[in-house]
Order: C-alpha cells, then structure tokens, then sequence
C-alpha cells in the first residue's frame, strides 16, 4: 500500500489510512468558522469542496476564501475539489468550461496543496488539468463516484486503473452500495488496485451500508479516508474522533 505523498512528504506520517476532513461552507464567513473548528480536530488533509461556495464563479472572492483557508489551515495541507454535479457535486454558478480556469487560479495562488478532479469530465478538460497540477507542483486526484449503484468487478478494476493511464498520483473511486455483496466487492477491487496499480488509492462505499469502508478500507489498500470535523459532504461518513478511535484500535489489534 502506498502513502499519499504532499510537497515531498508521506500524509499522516505514513500512517495508513490517513483521515481527510471536509469543508463545505457557502460563504467566506462560513468556512472561516468551519475551519476554526475542523483545523482543531487535526484531520491529516482538509478538502474544500469549492461547489458548495456560492460565489464560485467570482475569481477574486474564490482566492480571498483559499488564502483565508490557508492561513486558518496551519500546517494541514488542502485538498480542492470542484465535484461536479453529475458525480454528486452541487450545482454550481460557473459553466463548465471554466472550471479548468477555476483550477489554474487556484493551484498558482500556491494556498492549496493537492487537486482532485472527475476522470469522467472532458477529456480535454482533464489533460488540461493533468497539465496544470504538474506546472505547479501539485499531486492530482483523478476520481469517480457513483451516487447510485456499485459497478460490476471488471468496471470497478478499470475505473482504478483508468486513473493511472490518465496520469492521476492518485486513484479515487466512490459508490454507493445497494447490497452488503457490493461492499463486498468495493473493498476487493480496492485490494486488488492497491496491489496491482503504482499510484495510491482511495475507496469507500457511501451510505449506511458503506459506512464499514470508511473504518476498515485501510485493511483493503484505501490511502485515505473522509471523515466529519464539522459537516459531511457525503453519506455515510463518521465523525473524525470515532474514525480515529476505530482505526486505533485496529491498529492496535493489528499490531498485537
Ligand atoms: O470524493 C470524495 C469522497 C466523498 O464522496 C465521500 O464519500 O467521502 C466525499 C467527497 O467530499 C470527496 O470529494
């Protein structure tokens, strides 16, 4: 299994998997005091989910907001993410085709640290993307999620492995599971990924009947998980300290 590496160094210290938090305010003043309460639960990686900021189509109040998070951040590193509404994501006051412009400006105000972005946008959009993160530096996420169901093995297999040909740093595949048998076989793919693909991964299966994922993925291969500091951007995600506290104690059962 393979660490999330940011600016040269392995997240969480190498500690698998690392817990990531998000933030989801509407306003500056919403993430300011999001911010102030998540930064002090110590997530390994904060991520701002830029879609749920009203004023994402305002370039100057975009970067005001980033470097209001990056001097709030400390020494936690930011994950900046514009979901996209077909993968779950809110609907945005932005056209599409400038979303890779959104990225640029972001990844050169140097106030984030990794980009995540859809492998099933544009193709044109995520080679522009893929560009842009390695001019300035940053790892790229390159993900997919399925608000509705959990694709078979062999489309699971290829959803993972279509982020490494497509240059991802790291794999990033999401679902919501209408079984306990597709749970099953999230976490599966995700060990067979972890085995097979030299980039890190991340999976969790959404929703209630996912929610063992988001405790027990790191067993499984997954790098990182989302969890709560103060409001979730996804169902099935858990509080930050019950997180920690679970995967403690399988590391400490683990280990014994
Ligand atoms: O892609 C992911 C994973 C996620 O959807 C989850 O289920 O935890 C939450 C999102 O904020 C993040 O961008």
């Amino acid at each position: 299994m393979i660490p999330i590496q940011v600016a040269g160094r392995a997240l969480a210290g190498g500690r698998l998997p690392a817990v990531c938090a998000p933030l989801v305010g509407r306003t500056r003043a919403a993430l300011a005091a999001e911010i102030a309460v998540v930064a002090a639960k110590r997530p390994d990686l904060l991520e701002w989910r830029v879609d749920f900021f009203e004023a994402i189509a305002d370039p100057r109040e975009v970067l005001a907001a980033a470097a209001d998070l990056r001097a709030a951040s400390g020494d936690i590193p930011i994950l900046f993410t514009r979901r996209c509404e077909r993968e779950g994501g809110q609907p945005i006051a932005l056209a599409e085709a400038g979303v890779p412009a959104l990225y640029e400006a972001v990844a050169g105000s140097g106030c984030v640290d990794l980009l995540d972005f859809e492998m099933g946008n544009d193709a044109a959009h995520v080679a522009q993307v893929r560009a842009l993160a390695r001019r300035h530096g940053l790892p790229l996420v390159l993900s997919f999620h399925d608000f509705q169901r959990t694709p078979g093995e062999a489309e699971l297999r290829e959803r993972f492995a279509q982020a490494q040909r497509l240059e991802a740093d790291i794999a990033k595949v999401a679902v919501m599971p209408q079984s306990t048998e597709d749970v099953h076989r999230l976490l599966g793919a995700t060990l067979e990924a972890s085995r097979s693909l030299a980039i890190p991964v991340i999976s969790m299966a959404m929703g209630g009947l996912g929610a063992v994922t988001r405790l027990c993925g790191g067993v499984f291969g997954s790098a990182l998980t989302f969890a709560v500091g103060a409001a979730p951007s996804a169902p099935g995600q858990i509080a930050i300290e019950e997180v920690r506290a679970a995967l403690a104690t399988l590391q400490r059962a683990t280990s014994a």
